[in-house]
């Protein structure tokens, strides 16, 4: 499945040192996965996570989920060797911490051809050129570094995300613009299931694609909060067979449940159907 039709629901990190975690996310209903070399992983460990996760990479089978390696900064001791450890394993993406500007993506993108690369936007600088790097030619997706966004905002936790709103929103219109997957920010607490829930139709209503997780736990919720919902699947299916009935009528304008429905509103009830079809296929077999 390519990028732009596979679902992108919950994506999942896992630290690259814990090999636990490692084995049981063959099993876990993620749509993808960050495998990561970055913040989950300790200093003294950074070497043996590297080597633990190429290894793994090569052997196990993840089915259809997409893998996803985040990798250090290459301002740091562990950056370079870290690109250069995943060249020629076949992975989605390679996800770049604290992205600046689109200069930080040139940097990894000559150290390794032809693999996609994803952003971290964690930064306000980052969020502030969120145009820039979401039209470098190399990237394909942006995923929101929300604890690193408030640290360096100096902002509290709100339920509501008020004071990332902009950050947030800025990522959202320069990733559309240029076709990038989009994904949230993690949501901490992970035993509040009302808590993430909140969060992830915050996030679908804003437009994201799906939201990152640090536990097992989350998966369910952000898999129902980010498919089209039994309702939207249905409206979407009268939408399109009254739209084409007014068309066969020589009218370009239909009306369900009491509102307009026109050719864009067909767009986006096509589109809610591939989403269902591709969770679909994703369950069925080729995948989870
Ligand atoms: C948060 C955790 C440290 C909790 O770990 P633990 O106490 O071990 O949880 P459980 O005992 O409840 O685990 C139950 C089983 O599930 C497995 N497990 C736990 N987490 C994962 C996972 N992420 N992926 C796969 N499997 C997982 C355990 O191994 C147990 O299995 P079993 O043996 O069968 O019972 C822990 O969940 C964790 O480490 N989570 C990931 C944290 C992480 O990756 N953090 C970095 C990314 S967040 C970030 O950096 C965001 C961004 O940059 C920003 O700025 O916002
Ligand atoms: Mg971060």
């Amino acid at each position: 499945m390519d990028r732009q039709s596979r679902p992108w629901r919950s994506v999942l990190y896992i630290p690259g040192s814990k090999e636990r975690a490692l084995e049981k996310a063959t099993g876990l209903a993620a749509d993808a996965i960050i495998f990561d070399l970055e913040d989950a992983v300790a200093v003294e460990e950074k070497p043996r996570a590297r080597q633990l996760l190429a290894q793994t990479l090569k052997t196990r089978d993840y089915g259809g989920r997409a893998r996803i390696v985040r990798i250090n900064g290459l301002d740091t001791d562990w950056g370079r060797d870290d690109v250069l450890a995943f060249a020629g394993i076949e992975i989605e993406a390679i996800l770049i911490p604290k992205v600046n500007s689109a200069a930080d993506l040139d940097a990894v993108a000559a150290l390794i051809p032809g693999v996609d690369l994803w952003a971290m936007m964690e930064t306000p600088l980052g969020m502030l050129n969120a145009a820039e790097i979401a039209a470098h030619p190399r990237l394909t997706g942006m995923v929101m570094g929300t604890n690193d966004l408030a640290k360096d905002l100096g902002s509290r936790f709100r339920a509501d995300r008020l004071p990332m709103m902009a950050g947030l929103g800025l990522c959202v219109l320069a990733g559309r613009a240029h076709g990038v997957t989009l994904i949230d920010g993690v949501y901490n607490a992970f035993k509040d299931a009302e808590g993430l829930l909140f969060e992830c139709e915050q996030g679908r209503d804003m437009g994201f694609d799906g939201k990152t997780l640090i536990h097992p736990d989350q998966l369910a919720i952000a898999n129902t909060a980010f498919a089209p919902s039994e309702a939207e699947i249905a409206l979407a299916a009268r939408q399109i067979e009254a739209f084409d009935a007014a068309l066969a009528a020589g009218q370009g304008v239909a009306v369900v449940d009491g509102k307009i429905v026109e050719n864009l509103h067909i767009v986006t009830a096509k589109a809610t159907l591939a989403k269902a079809a591709a969770i679909a296929a994703l369950a069925g077999g080729e995948g989870l």
